[in-house]
């Protein structure tokens, strides 16, 4: 496995420069997951969730298997050099090379090693702008066996959003990037909002 992603990491110096990645950004439970499952229909993205590829991570028994679960469950934020690889491999294996990245960088180290391994940087950033309440009340009943969608869990994961995440989405405004989405609305209306974003931006340099 390793052998896979050095020899990814040396070939895609520079070459992943080819890859068109939208990066999607917001608090646990904005509805990053079910918005991305609509763009990929539309739009032909690949979807890449950070999240999901971690929890496969510790299905596969993979040697970083039991650190993985344990910051997890603690809404820790897992060391960049696992995430970056696990999403380089993806991109490198999907045969696709427009990605829709989901739940990454979700601090500023994640910002910087998949720029500098990558040297990709990305169209956009959709940020799905969601109250506590709406996430909270959301999370609670999505019922997919999480083991971090309990209460405990979740105060940690919104502490981690407000301190290391809603930075990465300033910078990213900083440099005119970010297309924030009111996303406490119904998932038809956070649609259309999104769809007027990408279709803006197949016309337009972003301003
Ligand atoms: N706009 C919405 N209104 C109400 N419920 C939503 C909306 N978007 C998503 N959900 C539900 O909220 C839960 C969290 O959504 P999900 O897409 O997994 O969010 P995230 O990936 O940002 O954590 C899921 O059960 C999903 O069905
Ligand atoms: N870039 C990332 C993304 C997720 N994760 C971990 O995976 C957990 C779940 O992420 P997720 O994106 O699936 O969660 P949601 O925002 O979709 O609810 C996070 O709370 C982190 O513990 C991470 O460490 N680094
Ligand atoms: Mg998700």
């Amino acid at each position: 496995m390793a052998t896979v992603v050095d020899a990814g990491n040396q070939e895609a110096k520079g070459t992943d420069k080819k890859f068109t990645v939208v990066f999607v950004l917001g608090g646990p439970g904005s509805g990053k997951g079910t918005q991305c499952a609509n763009i990929v229909r539309h739009f032909g993205y690949t979807h890449l969730s950070a999240g999901d590829l971690l929890r496969a991570e510790i299905k596969s028994g993979s040697e970083n298997g039991t650190m993985i679960q344990n910051m997890i469950k603690e809404g820790k934020i897992v060391p960049s050099e696992v995430t970056v690889k696990l999403l380089q491999q993806a991109m490198h294996e999907s045969g696709n090379d427009k990605f829709l990245i989901d739940g990454f960088p979700r601090n500023e180290e994640n910002r910087a090693a998949f720029e500098s391994v990558t040297e990709i940087v990305p169209e956009f950033v959709l940020f799905f702008d969601c109250s506590e309440e709406e996430m909270e009340r959301r999370l609670l009943s999505r019922n997919q066996g999480r083991e971090d969608d309990n209460i405990e869990t979740i105060r940690k994961r919104f502490k981690v959003f407000m301190e290391s995440s809603l930075p990465v989405i300033e910078y990213y405004n900083s440099k005119g990037k970010v297309r924030k989405i009111d996303a406490g609305k119904p998932v038809e209306e956070v649609f259309e909002a999104v769809k007027a974003v990408f279709t803006s931006s197949y016309d337009k340099v972003p301003a």
